[in-house]
């Protein structure tokens, strides 16, 4: 067992650039706000478990292929990005780095890759699409929405996602309730402290003038919410959470125009399984009609290159920015993001892929089992 491990039943990474930024995040951040990042619902199992299960799998080189120099280019939905290596949606960044989601929209601009930037952000969406678009005028930008249970503000959510100019929408749909964290239960770590909002929350209806809106969280919502918002936007849609192929197909038949598989970093449903042992079954169901992506538990260039040979278009990555953000602000964030994409190019090589869909699924493996797993 590792350090990181021993202290927090995670196995992270432990060395190389992201140990180093883990390290120096968790030095600089408060206990408190370190347990949030960090932590996971109930035992901590899914979280644990995305991380460990991509541990169980080994990926078979193709040799001799003359592949060329990999391109890590990747065509999705409302953006073309450099790197298959998203940035995934999460909350409250001003906790990390008094910046916040301006650090992280200028490293991901920089970085030519999309920031699905959170509802519960500390920067309201317009002035962080500014910041990726000072960098880089076209940067893609998606905004992730909780449907509210109240029609009218989901919508203003929406027009202040369409002006600020994002250019998808990421729809959360694996938290009909809020995960129940016992990190934060026991440190009593429940609001952002003074002088931090989320502040796409303001100004909304039925909210007193200029204070936040809460967040809703709402086991009411059904696939009526996502036609309505279908109906109510021109752009295109994506549902993160699923974990099961029928909901895949149902999404598709609402007209979604990719899938994010995602457990939610193991922050909802404790007994969910790892994403990447999820991800063939949807693969599969799905059949190539949209794109489908993954996020949870990537912390290097293989775990990359491993969900993309089993059909992911491209991964998120959630804590491993937060830790750069923490430890060095936009240069650490632009630090993770060189890191992994670095490393997913030298692994496409060694696969002898020359882009990231020129993998198969019969190239994942089971370690310790005697054959091919995926074929
Ligand atoms: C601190 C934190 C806050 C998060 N906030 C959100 C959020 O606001 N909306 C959302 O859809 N997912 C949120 N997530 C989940 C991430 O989008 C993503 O599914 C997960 O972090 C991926 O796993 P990883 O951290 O192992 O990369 C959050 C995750 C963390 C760790
Ligand atoms: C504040 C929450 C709504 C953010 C979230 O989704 C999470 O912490 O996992």
């Amino acid at each position: 067992m590792t350090d990181a491990e021993a202290t927090s039943g995670v196995p992270e990474a432990t060395s190389g650039v992201l140990g180093e930024l883990r390290g120096k995040a968790r030095a600089r951040l408060e206990p408190a706000h370190w347990d949030f990042f960090e932590g996971g619902a109930g035992r901590e199992t899914a979280l644990a478990e995305n991380v460990r299960a991509f541990g169980r799998l080994a990926l078979l080189p193709r040799v001799l292929r003359g592949a060329g120099e990999p391109d890590t280019a990747v065509e999705l939905p409302g953006a073309r990005a450099s790197t298959p290596v998203l940035i995934a949606p999460t909350a409250f960044h001003r906790l990390a780095h008094h910046e916040g989601e301006r650090a992280t929209a200028r490293a991901a601009a920089a970085a030519g890759t999309v920031l699905i930037t959170s509802m519960a952000s500390t920067t309201a969406v317009a002035d962080v699409v500014a910041a990726a678009r000072e960098v880089r005028a076209d940067a893609a930008v998606w905004f992730q929405l909780y449907l509210q249970p109240r029609a009218d503000v989901t919508e203003a959510l929406v027009r202040r996602a369409e002006e600020a100019g994002c250019t998808a929408l990421v729809v959360t749909a694996d938290s009909p309730v809020f995960g129940r964290r016992a990190r934060d239960d026991r440190n009593g770590f429940h609001d952002l402290p003074p002088g931090m909002a989320a502040e796409n929350m303001r100004g909304l209806p039925g909210a007193p003038p200029d204070a936040p809106l809460d967040i809703a969280m709402s086991p009411a919502l059904s696939w009526d919410h996502l036609r309505g918002l279908r109906e109510r936007t021109e752009l295109p849609i994506l549902v993160k959470g699923v974990l099961h192929p029928d909901d895949a197909r149902h999404a598709i038949g609402e007209g979604a125009a990719g899938l994010i598989v995602s457990n939610h970093g193991g922050r909802q449903l404790d007994a969910a399984p790892a994403t990447v042992e999820a991800l063939p079954r949807i693969t599969e169901a799905v059949a190539g009609r949209i794109p489908v992506l993954l996020d949870g538990g990537i912390r290097s260039g293989a775990d990359v290159v491993t969900a993309l040979a089993l059909g992911a278009a491209a991964v998120g990555v959630g804590r491993p920015v937060l830790w750069g953000l923490a430890a060095e602000g936009e240069a650490g964030v632009a630090r993770v993001l060189a890191e992994l994409t670095g490393q997913t190019a030298h692994v496409l090589a060694l696969c002898g892929a020359r882009d990231c869909a020129d993998l198969n699924r019969d190239q994942v493996v089971l370690r310790g089992a005697r054959g091919v797993a995926g074929g």
